[in-house]
């Protein structure tokens, strides 16, 4: 973007009466010095045009099939941006219709498509995620934000923790800078706004669809949480998958033959969102296993997870998971990996991916008595997720070790009615609706609950339905 545009673009701007000082309320209540009133630049065609051209040199990825503006301000810049690129557009209502079509989305898509959101002015990044929230519902990709002004009042920052990328083509600091330059403004003032900013560079996202925080995971539905988990296809995928068949249970199926494996996933397939593997505990393990794992993963719809925790350098970690006798790479579309290496090990399992669409889950916490992972080192793991988000999916954890709701919490240790073995799993198990309710889980890991029962289909039947009521009254507390 050439920098004597932007300028020149900030100056018209300020001429045509945008930027404006004073005492102002903004939508989250906060007194503001300064405003930013983008509406006003639909009488002036020619300033409109270059602020879309500025937004679309600004996108922080080039491959999209539509864009979709903020309502309002955010409408015509896409229009206008759609004209010029000849790229179809979306109109995300703000509220829906209450009669005729009742749409609150108007225009052609069809799932799958990459949508580009386009917002004059950050705040929160509220009405972004709104927009995000509702494109992803419908089952658009929509990962990339561009946004005129950004405020630098966190917004950028809720919106990255959602997983959402998000390019302004400009901030109020560097608005300021642009205007005390040119002598529009006094450096009183450019101080005054500055402080400001500096005082009041965070919020939260609240948002209206939950009319919860968006960045507590606890009480949001898996499908309010897609667009938080866009930038992880697996946890993107697995929470759509909990959603429509209506299950959070993990089968830990820990048997020791191929048959007896196959069997199983067959009978609790029905009842799963995942099947969590222990490979190396087959006596007859070969790729003929794998593949009709795979034919059953998709029969019954149910993901992969070989639960290998991988704990090594990352260039041992790539090979272990790319090759080897088990492949795991090639089929597990999750596996679990220690955080104690430090992020190596991501970035070995990275490597070895491939583009295939693969993610791990850290173990940031263990079920089993004496475990040394302590608070700090699971602060740790959600530190090193943070930094990679593109492939980490979630946490297994023994407490809500992060509110974030683009990461998938995992409990092990979850039995109904039963005390722990005498080879230090805890003391006690929990139950389906305690792993939900008490100690954060989004999915319950049950193994020998259910691979020990009379009728494993029947048991995995009964934890699906327990965890899934603990999560349905979760998502209703207040
Ligand atoms: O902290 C952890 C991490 C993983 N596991 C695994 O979960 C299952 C639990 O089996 P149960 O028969 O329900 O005890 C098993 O595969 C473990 O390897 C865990 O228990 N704790």
């Amino acid at each position: 973007m050439s920098e004597d545009r932007l300028e020149q673009c900030v100056l018209d701007l300020h001429r045509i009466g945008v930027v404006k000082f004073g005492s102002f309320t903004l939508k989250s209540g906060m007194q503001s010095p300064v405003y930013f009133d983008l509406r006003t630049i639909v009488s002036h065609p020619k300033i409109l045009e270059t602020v879309a051209e500025l937004l679309w040199a600004a996108r922080p990825d080039t491959r999209h099939d539509l864009v979709c503006g903020v309502a309002y301000t955010g409408l015509p810049i896409a229009t206008v941006m759609s004209l010029k690129q000849n790229l179809p557009m979306l109109i995300r209502r703000k509220e829906t219709k209450s009669y005729g079509t009742k749409k609150l989305v108007e225009g052609e898509y069809r799932e799958g498509q990459r949508c580009l959101v386009v917002e004059d002015v950050i705040v929160s990044g509220g009405s972004v995620y709104e927009t995000v929230e509702t494109l992803v519902q419908l089952g658009l990709e929509v990962k990339d934000a561009v946004v005129f002004l950004d405020r630098q009042h966190g917004g950028a920052a809720n919106l990255t923790a959602l997983g959402i990328n998000v390019v302004s083509v400009l901030d109020m600091t560097k608005l300021m800078s642009i205007l005390v330059k040119h002598d529009r403004i006094t450096p009183e003032t450019d101080a005054l706004v500055r402080e400001f900013v500096a005082t009041h560079n965070t919020t939260t996202i609240a948002t209206k669809t939950s009319d919860k925080p968006a960045s507590d995971q606890k009480h949001l539905t898996f499908e309010s949480r897609l667009a938080a988990a866009a930038a992880q296809p697996v946890a993107h995928a697995l929470l759509a998958l909990m959603a429509s068949k209506k299950t959070n249970l993990c089968v830990a199926a820990d048997v020791t033959t191929s048959r007896e494996l196959l069997s199983l996933a067959d009978q609790v397939g029905p009842h799963i969102c995942l099947l969590k593997t222990h490979v190396d505990i087959l006596e007859d393990f070969t790729p003929d296993t794998v593949d009709k794992l795979k034919t059953l993963a998709e029969k019954h719809n149910f993901l992969l997870f070989e639960d290998r925790k991988f704990g090594d350098i990352g260039s041992t970690v790539a090979r272990q998971y790319g090759g080897g006798l088990y492949a795991t790479a090639e089929w597990a579309h999750l596996v679990t990996a220690h955080g104690l290496p430090g992020d190596g090990v991501i970035k070995g399992l990275m490597s070895a991916a491939g583009g295939r669409l693969r993610g791990c889950i850290l173990v940031a916490q263990m079920s089993s008595e004496g475990a040394l992972t302590s608070q700090g080192y699971a602060e740790g793991c959600i530190r090193m997720a943070a930094s990679h988000r593109s492939f980490v999916a979630g946490f297994v954890s023994q407490s809500r070790v992060t509110s974030d709701p683009g990461f998938i919490l995992m409990t092990p240790g979850v039995q109904i009615n039963k005390t722990g073995d005498d080879l230090g799993q805890q003391a006690s198990y929990v139950s389906p609706r305690a792993a939900v309710l008490e100690r954060g889980a989004d999915v319950i890991i049950v193994g020998r609950g259910v691979t020990k029962a009379e009728d494993p289909a029947a048991a995995a039947q009964t934890y699906k339905e327990e965890a899934y009521a603990a999560y349905t009254e979760r998502i209703t507390q207040t």
